[in-house]
């Protein structure tokens, strides 16, 4: 059975003309440099990536003279890696799959965790060969179309900060990564094409983008997507093996049926997110009613979906300045008046982690959300409206507040893990007195701020 976290990516991202890539790789390899350099044509300073960052970009010709003239745009989604989160494997793989091709990022400068990229390249490579079958499948049983075509994906592998001195030279991630590519199983039944593509490239990422070794290894991935596009697609139906092969998965988990092998935190995301989306649609009351429902003390259930679903609705209807007030004031005075909180008590640094990491979110939609039509207050319109002046009347939520939730689900993924603050902060800072009356810092890592994500908003 196909999800409705299926149907929304498709509802919400439907595939464009330009071919779709999905760059992966472990943290800290240069996945969002490579992005934002492509975008930009300049390095911009990243923070680890929480969710997903979105892009098109042209791709940098060939100063040789050599190679297509013709003006080729792609579609990058770059992935965050959760802060290392197990789930996010699954969550990758899970958008891997409409890709038209792959870029695997390698930190050449990594030698400690080369080999551990090496094995999460082929864990990936698998589970996401093993999920587009899959996932045809299911469309073909429910009678629905595919969106997209069953080709092979090429496989792009960046060596990346080739700068470094005494990094892994290039001749040996080379060896590594074919050997591990030729020990790989075959792909499952069903998937097209006689083997895979792929390249190894080396790249540069803090150097001017004709010195980076992006040219190069754009063409290479220019020349391979046309390349697949001439092996003709499978149709879902010959894949008549391909549900035996996803149900005996190593690590992707279904949807339904028997749980497959693997990390159960994982499939217990998959299940969250997957309910998280239907509780969207099945609301019964409007966004503008459930804000009212919550400031009247009467919500029809107190959990964690409910605190997000407040903290997007007011964040997106009232901005930050004004919406991180009426958060804290609203959550505060539910609290000491519901029966529905059992007796808990406000927790000040929890709710300013979850409104930053609500914003934080929301910002990074500001490129992918088509300007919503809600009128903010402050006259421009985009996923995070700006200030309106004071005492100014806003106006109430459109009903397509529910889709724009819906697609800060699915490209936030990581909200729905109700745990995410201990990846910033110790229990004990966490539940100590001070934290729950007044904002403490975080002592693992510093949240993450805005700094790159300003700096992109005047892009088109
Ligand atoms: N010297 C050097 N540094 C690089 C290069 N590419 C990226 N970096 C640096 O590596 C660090 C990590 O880069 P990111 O682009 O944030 O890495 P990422 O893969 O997106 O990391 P996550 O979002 O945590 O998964 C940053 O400090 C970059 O400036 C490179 O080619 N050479
Ligand atoms: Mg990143």
């Amino acid at each position: 059975m196909t999800t409705i976290v299926h149907n929304l990516i498709h509802k919400f991202f439907p595939p464009k003309p330009e071919p779709r890539v999905t760059i992966l790789g472990l943290d800290y390899g240069g996945k969002t440099t490579l992005l934002y350099l492509l975008r930009l044509g300049e390095v911009v300073q990243t923070i680890p990536t929480l969710g997903f960052n979105i892009e098109s970009f042209e791709v940098p010709h060939l100063a040789t003279g050599t190679g297509s003239k013709k003006k080729s745009t792609l579609v990058g989604w770059d992935t965050g890696t959760g802060c290392g989160r197990q789930y996010m494997h699954w969550t990758t793989v899970m958008y891997a799959t409409y890709g038209d091709a792959l870029i695997w990022v390698v930190d050449s400068n990594d030698k400690e965790r080369f080999k551990e990229s090496i094995d999460e390249f082929v864990r990936t490579v698998k589970d996401t060969e093993i999920r587009r079958v899959k996932d045809r499948k299911e469309l073909e049983l429910e009678g629905k179309k595919p969106t997209y075509a069953l080709h092979p994906q090429p496989i792009l592998i960046l060596a990346n900060k080739q700068d470094k001195e005494g990094c892994i030279p290039i001749d040996e991630i080379r060896k590594h990564f074919a050997n591990a590519i030729a020990a790989m199983s075959p792909p499952p039944p069903g998937y097209p094409g006689g083997g895979r593509l792929y390249s190894v490239f080396k790249t540069s990422l803090v150097r001017p983008i004709d010195e980076s070794g992006l040219p190069e290894a754009f063409n290479w991935l220019l020349f391979a997507l046309e390349a697949v596009k001439r092996s003709p697609p499978v149709p879902a139906s010959s894949s008549s093996t391909a549900a035996s092969v996803s149900t005996s998965s190593t690590s992707t988990p279904a949807p339904s049926g028997p749980t497959p092998p693997g990390p159960l935190n994982a499939t217990t995301m998959y299940q969250r997110l997957d309910s998280w989306l239907t509780r969207i649609y099945a609301e019964q009351s409007s966004p503008e009613e459930f804000l009212t429902q919550f400031h009247a003390i009467n919500l029809p259930a107190w959990d964690h979906y409910t605190h997000i679903r407040i903290a997007f609705l007011v964040l997106f209807k009232h901005g930050r300045q004004a919406g991180k007030n009426i958060i804290f004031d609203g959550l505060a005075t539910y609290i000491a008046q519901s029966t529905q909180t059992r007796g808990r008590t406000f927790h000040f640094t929890m709710t300013y982690f979850w409104i930053q990491i609500v914003h934080f979110g929301m910002s990074s939609m500001t490129h992918l959300v088509a300007p919503s039509s809600y009128p903010t207050p402050g006259g421009t319109s985009n996923a995070v409206p700006s200030q309106g002046q004071a005492g100014q009347a806003v106006p109430p939520l459109p009903d397509s507040a529910n889709d724009e939730f819906a697609k800060f689900i699915l490209i936030n993924p990581h909200v729905v893990d109700g745990n995410l603050w201990a990846e910033y902060f110790s229990k004990e800072v966490m539940m100590s007195p001070t934290a729950k009356e007044e904002m403490v810092l975080p002592d693992k890592k510093p949240l993450p701020s805005l700094v790159v994500r300003d700096r992109l908003k005047g892009l088109s």
